[in-house]
């Protein structure tokens, strides 16, 4: 038996950053389609500012494994649609996901494959625990860059179709000053 070695890595509270972790970036260009307002989109896709990164250390797909990732989702907002992270269902549907804030505001819109959706406020030490068959994705509400870290099998992979066509049936946006979870108007099943 090949046993692997054990890993403990300090997460930079302040940052984010995993030393060692692969960094993926993800610009406002790499979200096209994903916004409701395409007027505000094309006109901050001029400075295609970075919209998230992720930290990842990952296994191979295995079966019983875990990988891990913090992602740093920065503020900002595409017309009244704050900034999010893609979402995805996981390839292999019914694999679980757990989600820890660490610095900033923001919150988890879920949604099962029927599209009824979920909305949970997160900040610094929030745990959101990700059930089998739910999509997921991330929305920072805040000023600040959103900092949280997720832990997912190995084995349980990204499906981004179905989010990409569709979105979600909710979008989270700012009203007056206040933060409004409201059914998206292009959604439909
Ligand atoms: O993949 P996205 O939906 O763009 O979300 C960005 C990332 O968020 C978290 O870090 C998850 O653990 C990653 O699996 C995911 O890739
Ligand atoms: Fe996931």
């Amino acid at each position: 038996m090949e046993y692997k070695n054990p890993i403990g890595v300090n997460i930079d509270l302040e940052t984010g950053v995993i030393p060692g972790a692969k960094k993926l970036v993800r610009r406002l260009s790499s979200l096209k389609g994903y916004f409701l307002d395409e007027e505000a989109y094309n006109e901050l896709l001029k400075d295609d500012p970075v919209v998230y990164e992720v930290y990842a250390v990952e296994q191979d797909e295995k079966d019983g494994d875990l990988n891990f990732a913090t992602t740093v989702l920065y503020p900002g907002k595409v017309g009244k649609e704050f900034f999010f992270t893609k979402g995805h269902f996981h390839s292999k549907a019914d694999r679980a996901e757990i989600y820890y804030g660490i610095k900033g505001k923001g919150g988890m819109l879920l949604q099962t494959p029927e599209g009824k959706a979920e909305w949970i406020p997160m900040g610094p030490g929030t745990v959101v625990y990700v059930p089998p068959y739910w999509a997921h994705r991330t929305v920072n509400t805040g000023d600040e860059p959103f900092i949280f870290l997720a832990v997912y099998p190995a084995d349980a992979g990204h499906d981004y179709g179905s989010i990409a066509e569709k979105g979600f049936s909710k979008i989270v946006i700012e009203e007056n000053g206040e933060v409004k979870v409201v059914d998206n108007p292009r959604w439909r099943e």
